[in-house]
């Protein structure tokens, strides 16, 4: 099983709209997504995540990878975890994916080989490029949610040319408090 993660870095874009009282961001926010150039998912877009390395923690992997990716740096204790996703292949758990999403960031994103880095409206994500799942969890996770959901793909190899069948979710999902998570 490959253990994953995915990070949404928001920004305000400057409408002087706060966001609600609850600090959701509001649909003049920004995400910041990747057009990923490579491997699996090549040619959609995404979060910024990938595979963790040794003995690295989710929050250590998401901090790493949107490093290696965009050239971002985040501050580890300002992401705030927003789902756990499991995707099955065929009846078999092929990768858990811990989500995140912040608001705190330093640096100006830059493309990289596996990445072209891009600012995006929240109310214009293309969720038409980018993994079938995508569209039924992100909405939620931009609002300020969190959610936990099982998604399962089946008859192909590698994950993303397989098809999606069918998905299980649960929102406003609390995780464990587990300070490597
Ligand atoms: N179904 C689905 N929806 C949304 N996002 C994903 C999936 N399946 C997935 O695997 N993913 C995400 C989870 C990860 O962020 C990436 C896949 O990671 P990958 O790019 O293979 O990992 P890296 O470690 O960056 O890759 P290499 O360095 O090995 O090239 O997709």
């Amino acid at each position: 099983m490959i253990e994953a993660t995915l990070c949404f870095v928001l920004r305000d874009r400057g409408d002087g709209r706060p966001d609600d009282a609850a600090g959701a961001p509001n649909a003049t926010d920004e995400v910041l997504l990747i057009e990923k150039r490579r491997g699996l998912g090549e040619g959609w877009y995404n979060g910024p995540g990938g595979k963790l390395e040794g003995d690295e923690t989710p929050r250590e992997c998401a901090v790493r990878e949107t490093r290696e990716e965009v050239g971002l740096e985040l501050d580890p204790a300002a992401l705030e975890k927003a789902g756990e996703l499991t995707f099955l292949l065929d009846g078999a758990v092929h990768t858990r994916c811990h989500v995140y999403r912040t608001g705190t960031f330093a640096g100006e994103p830059r493309p990289s080989d596996e990445a072209r880095p891009e600012w995006v409206p929240i109310d214009e994500v293309p969720y038409d490029q980018m993994w079938e799942d995508d569209r039924l969890w992100l909405p939620g996770v931009l609002e300020g949610r969190t959610v936990a959901g099982e998604f399962r793909f089946a008859g192909g190899r590698p994950l993303d040319e397989a098809e999606f069948v069918d998905h299980e979710l649960e929102w406003d999902a609390s995780f464990r408090a587990v300070e490597s998570d």
